[in-house]
């Protein structure tokens, strides 16, 4: 990877590679001079990976300096025989593309995903992590903790600040990184400083990436920022294209059964419409507890409407007043939940919430939005809106703010989205909504 053969700080896990695609890499690595001093190992072609040797080397710039590899890996072992035994059952190992690599939320979930709790146990994982200028070293940090995890399923690391690099042959792309909204920023300087991230990692993706490439947008504004790089990307499926909602359909869960008095796995078909901002729409009218209707179960219309709903839209705020920060591990829980709702299938009857393209949605919400709405998977990576929720005049109305709020942000990014679109009117006081975190 060119990003890594310009950094000698870069390190280069080559386990038993992927694809010749890989190995071409990995022989473009070696062949650098930048890196004349990495130790590279990865040519295991496909076919080969489960009876190939695991072998590892590392290099640091101080280590690269003395010629020496890093850490643990100083050693180069070979564990076939292990390998072996573990690989029996072991599938393909799949490329999983994280950016904001050296940030809050992933450092949750990528010890996560490199544990197995999320793709499975027999998926082996290439995590390509990428960062921003100012998180190299830290980027570095996070890759020596997995290296220290000592994960079977992880079979390579790669760090860099290039997406062309980085999303290079992505079969999931985690688009995490985005910059915080500074004071006095309105939302509309929000949408265009983060939109520009958007616009570059949606064109890499669109270049690099494998073709059927999962994208799950978790920076903020996250809906917005999922249809700018879906926009950027018409080489891929725009039905591929997420935005996470998920954590607030798990907060919303929690409050329903802290309401109830029951244990929260028997709190099911809740949904979040709409923007992941204090316009958002948690679902009670649909909701269900122990298979019936959670508004009979509770009882309580007022609490309903007036405590659950404000609740739900601003309980990001409530916990950074606690915690000094903005939710990070249940942020990875979440995003975790939402991979893992689109590779098993979802269980009968229920669903779940991702903000995907209205594109042709059944609930008459405006087209050309990132959208949240209730979902099922077969457990193939895809999904389906799922019809015929019940839409009552409460619902709706709050439904449409989120509407109207989400068509307004597309129409101040048209600019990065390709469109012609109206003038940008989340400008001046009065038409700024927050994000979940902010208030
Ligand atoms: N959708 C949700 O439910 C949800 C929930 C919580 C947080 N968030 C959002 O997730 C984002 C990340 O949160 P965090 O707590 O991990 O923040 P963080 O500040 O700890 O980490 C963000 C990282 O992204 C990096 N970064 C910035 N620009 C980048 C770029 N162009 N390419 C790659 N990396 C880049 C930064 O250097 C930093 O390391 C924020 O936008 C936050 O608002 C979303």
């Amino acid at each position: 990877m060119a990003a890594i053969a310009t950094n000698a700080t870069a390190l280069v896990f080559a386990a038993a590679a992927k694809t010749s695609t890989t190995s071409r890499r990995a022989a473009r690595v070696a062949a650098s001079p930048a890196l004349a001093n990495a130790r590279v190992f990865a040519a295991a072609p496909r076919a080969a990976f489960a009876k190939s040797s695991l072998r590892v080397s590392v290099t640091t710039r101080a280590a690269a300096e003395e010629g020496e590899p890093y850490g643990v890996f100083k050693l180069n072992y070979d564990i076939s025989n292990d390998v072996a035994a573990k690989s029996a059952g072991w599938k393909t190992p799949i490329v999983v593309a994280v950016s904001g690599a050296a940030g809050q939320i992933s450092n949750h979930l990528l010890f996560k995903i490199a544990s197995g709790e999320v793709y499975g146990a027999d998926q082996p994982i290439i995590l390509n992590l990428l960062g921003s200028e100012r998180s190299k070293e830290a980027l570095e940090g996070v890759a020596m903790e997995l290296e220290d995890s000592l994960y079977p399923l992880l079979r390579q690391v790669n760090i860099g600040i290039d997406p062309l690099k980085i999303f290079k042959d992505a079969e999931w792309a985690l688009l995490i990184g985005a910059k915080p909204r500074g004071p006095g920023m309105e939302r509309s300087d929000l949408l265009e400083m983060n939109g520009q991230i958007f616009v570059e990692q949606g064109k890499a993706l669109n270049e690099v990436a494998n073709k059927t490439c999962k994208v799950c947008v978790v920076g903020n504004p996250c809906n917005t920022n999922a249809l700018i790089a879906m926009e950027n990307a018409p080489n891929l499926d725009r039905k591929n294209f997420h935005a996470l909602t998920r954590l607030d359909e798990n907060r919303a869960k929690c409050q329903l059964a802290l309401k109830a008095g029951v244990f929260y796995d028997t709190v099911s078909n809740v949904t979040i419409w709409g923007n992941h901002s204090t316009t958002q729409v948690p679902d009670f009218v649909n909701a269900k507890i122990d298979g019936k209707k959670a508004v009979e179960v509770i009882g309580d219309d007022a609490w309903l409407e007036e405590e659950f709903t404000p609740t739900i839209q601003t309980r990001g705020g409530a916990l950074i007043k606690k915690w000094g920060r903005s939710s990070a591990a249940s942020t990875a829980v979440s995003i975790a939940d939402a991979i893992k709702s689109l590779v098993t299938p979802t269980p009968e009857g229920d669903w779940f919430s991702t903000a995907v393209s209205t594109d042709g949605n059944p609930y008459g919400i405006a087209e050309g939005i990132v959208f949240s709405m209730p979902c099922r998977s077969k457990g193939d990576g895809s999904y389906e809106i799922v019809e015929g929720l019940e839409i009552n005049d409460w619902l709706r109305e709050k439904i449409k703010a989120s509407e109207e709020e989400l068509t307004k942000e597309a129409d101040c990014v048209s600019h990065l989205t390709g469109k012609l679109g109206g003038a940008c009117e989340l400008q001046g006081a009065g038409t700024d909504t927050m994000l979940p975190g902010e208030n």
